[in-house]
């Protein structure tokens, strides 16, 4: 099992230091941070098991910061307060905020580490107890008895044991992120992470520190490359692939390593690089969107992932699946298909494919009455899933725009209205557009998209 893994935020560094040493000598991998800026960038960074966070900061202070990071939703890992001179109202508000402990200054070295063990084993059952709640989540085995499905599962186990780049080739929605994750649990890599780099959300000022890290003093602040080191690193949806990224990408590919920013050291590439493109990548080769050297790299091991139309007779299985998952994850309640409903389901297109599938269902266990989804109800669903295909989805002003400009005005448009209807929480976000909160926080920051305090 590897090392837990904390983060110290404090202003004062020889406490900072003091209490790296103590647990680093116990065997913790610990990162330190002299404020919340260099904290939210650790948080978000790394996969952190602990959090000791100081409360009187420079610039935000620490009550401030635990509510920011309460307010995506449950804290993703215990977080310990340390102040010298809290009061009661801090204390409550902290604990209110989901704090597990309080940690008095001056420090003792012994409450430190008792109090360290205990809320890294509270961090540990929460885990448990979250993944026994979502029994399905993250899918591991993608559902479908199809013989298009069980062949597409086939390609996967037959590559899966090679070290060579696969490229997963499909549409959106076709699930090539959890095919790539499926690949990885069956790789002789599965006890490494699996990274999941949206390339969408890389910005090309910070793209070099993102994929190689950056060294900043003693503190190496993990990249990409360094997290999924012994792992996966999925590179998700190549065509939105900034040109200075792929350039990075390639000149570490080409020489086998990379130096983290603000070091002269070299590290090994030591990843299995997975892709997900659109069938048609090639044709953003040929209009010079994409290089061909870092495609050729990719492109070693292709597998079409089919859309949902090509085998429809699993419809009827992802429909159940969904239900299952929805009723036990979201509480949402329970409904049966009735045959006719299920057997138009099947024959309708799915341009949207799983994804579509996953989102109609929502939709009819949400919103419908009575225990059983019927036809009728299916086909006015239907009727207004295509009404809003053939609205315009491209309005006139944005025609006139470059893709990356108008991508990115859909991209704040959207997620401004989404953020709103999840009443400004990010971690519900995350859930609806699909996104690693991680990954969201980086993308509402490149958008400019603030996040409401309380
Ligand atoms: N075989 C499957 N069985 C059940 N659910 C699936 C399956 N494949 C994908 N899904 C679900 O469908 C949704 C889309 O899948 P995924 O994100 O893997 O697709 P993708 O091709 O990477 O598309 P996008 O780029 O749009 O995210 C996810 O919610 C995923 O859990």
């Amino acid at each position: 099992m590897s090392a837990a893994h904390i983060l110290v935020v404090d202003d004062e560094s020889d406490i900072r230091e003091m209490v790296r040493d103590i647990l680093e000598d116990e065997g913790y991998e610990v990162t330190a941070a002299a404020n919340a800026e260099e904290a939210r960038r650790s948080r978000e960074q790394n996969e952190l098991d602990l959090i000791l966070l100081d409360i009187w900061m420079p610039d935000v202070d620490g009550i401030t910061l635990l509510r920011d990071w309460a307010r995506g939703g449950d804290l993703d890992c215990p977080v310990v307060i340390m102040s010298g001179h809290g009061t009661v109202d801090t204390a409550v508000e902290a604990t209110r905020l989901g704090a597990h402990e309080f940690l008095e200054k001056p420090l003792s070295m012994a409450k430190l580490l008792q109090i360290v063990g205990e809320a890294l084993e509270a961090g540990r059952e929460e885990r448990e107890r979250r993944k026994a709640r979502s029994i399905l989540s993250p899918l591991v085995e993608p559902v479908g008895r199809s013989e298009v499905m069980r062949e597409t599962r086939r390609r996967i186990d037959r590559v899966a044991t090679e070290g060579s780049p696969v490229l997963l080739l499909g549409e959106a929605g076709t699930g090539r992120e959890t095919l790539a994750r499926y690949l990885h649990s069956k790789s002789p890599r599965s006890d490494g992470r699996f990274i999941n780099l949206v390339l969408g959300s890389l910005r090309p000022d910070d793209a070099e520190v993102v994929l190689f890290g950056r060294q900043d003093g003693d503190n190496l602040e993990a990249g990409a490359l360094e997290k999924a080191r012994g792992g996966t690193l999925f590179l998700n949806e190549l065509g939105d692939m900034d040109p200075e990224v792929q350039r990075l990408l390639m000149s570490a590919l080409e020489a086998g390593g990379y130096s983290p920013v603000g070091s002269t050291r070299r590290e090994a590439l030591d990843v299995r690089l997975v892709a997900s493109a659109q069938p048609d990548i090639a044709r953003l080769v040929e209009r010079g969107r994409f290089r061909q050297d870092l495609l050729n790299h990719l492109d070693v091991l292709p597998i079409h992932v089919p859309p949902l139309r090509d085998y429809r007779e699993d419809v009827p299985d992802l429909i159940r699946y969904y239900v299952d998952v929805l009723v036990d994850q979201e509480g949402l309640p329970f409904k049966r298909f009735s045959v006719a409903a299920q057997n138009r389901l099947r024959n309708y297109p799915w341009p949207g494919n799983i994804r579509e599938v996953k989102n109609m269902v929502h939709r009819f266990l949400a919103m419908s009455d009575g225990e059983e989804v019927g036809l009728e109800e299916v086909e006015r669903e239907l009727r207004r899933e295509t009404e809003r295909e053939v609205e315009p989805l491209v309005k006139q002003d944005l025609l006139g725009l470059s893709l990356r400009e108008a991508r990115e005005r859909f991209e704040r448009a959207y997620l401004e209205q989404q953020l709103e209807l999840c009443g400004g929480r990010v971690g519900k976000l995350a859930e609806r557009v699909g996104l690693e909160r991680t990954h969201l926080y980086r993308k509402l920051k490149a958008l400019g998209i603030e996040i409401q305090k309380n």
